[in-house]
């Protein structure tokens, strides 16, 4: 497995409404890992992965890409991260189609329709690419938003509980697509309270919430 430096925070300190929510933090994640960010609710997850993705500036220490200063390289960063929060980013007046096209338009403004067309029946969508969103279930538009997946080509990804409304097939078929990309020489950040099954020897896991 390649070491290529990729993201690694050192010293991060975070505190909400005077809680400590994390100190000192430090980690790396590497070319071919997949960091996985447990914790009980209120712990300080998702304050984490948008501290580390650039969406909130209010903490302490110091996040690197690269070997550098994500604040020297922020153009760069940037372009190499996918990040999914929490809220799916997509639009229910949209079809699944028109989605993907809308989300990947930074990045891949190359794409074709039978990539799209094939995004979305690896995330069991055929049939459904031409529906508007809000007719769609909401594991379906989990979906749609997981097929962005197997369009990008930024190496870091930071996911927050991409599981969430998905069947155990669909869990199934996620964890191989993170491990591929790992596999490929990606990075993976990613929160779930979901049991993660993964045999693979560069999955890692940090515990927030008193045992970091
Ligand atoms: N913008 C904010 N202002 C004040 N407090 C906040 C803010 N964002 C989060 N918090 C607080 O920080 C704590 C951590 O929230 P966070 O969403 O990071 O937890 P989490 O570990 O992701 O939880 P869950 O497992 O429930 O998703 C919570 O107590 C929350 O109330």
């Amino acid at each position: 497995m390649s070491q290529n430096p990729g993201l690694s925070v050192s010293e991060l300190t975070c505190e909400r409404d005077e809680r400590c929510l994390f100190r000192s933090l430090a980690f790396s994640l590497n070319s071919g890992e997949i960091l996985q960010i447990t914790g009980p609710n209120g712990s300080g997850k998702t304050t984490l992965m948008r501290v580390v993705a650039g969406l909130s500036l209010d903490f302490t220490g110091e996040v690197f890409w690269r070997g550098q200063p994500v604040a020297d390289v922020r153009p760069e960063f940037h372009a190499a991260l996918l990040y999914m929060g929490h809220l799916l980013g997509v639009k229910s007046t949209m079809t699944a189609e028109e989605n993907l096209r809308w989300a990947m338009g930074l990045h891949r403004n190359d794409l074709s329709r039978e990539e799209i067309w094939s995004a979305l029946e690896k995330v069991k969508l055929a049939g459904f690419e031409d529906i508007p969103c809000y007719q769609l279930s909401a594991g379906q538009n989990r979906r749609v938003a997981l097929a962005r997946l197997f369009l990008a080509r930024q190496p870091l990804w930071i996911l927050d509980e991409p599981f969430t409304a998905i069947d155990k097939q669909g869990v199934a078929e996620l964890e191989q697509l993170l491990v591929d990309h790992a596999k490929s020489g990606g990075m993976v950040m990613m929160t779930t309270h979901h049991e993660m099954s993964l045999n693979y020897d560069g999955f890692h896991q940090l515990v927030l919430g008193g045992g970091v």
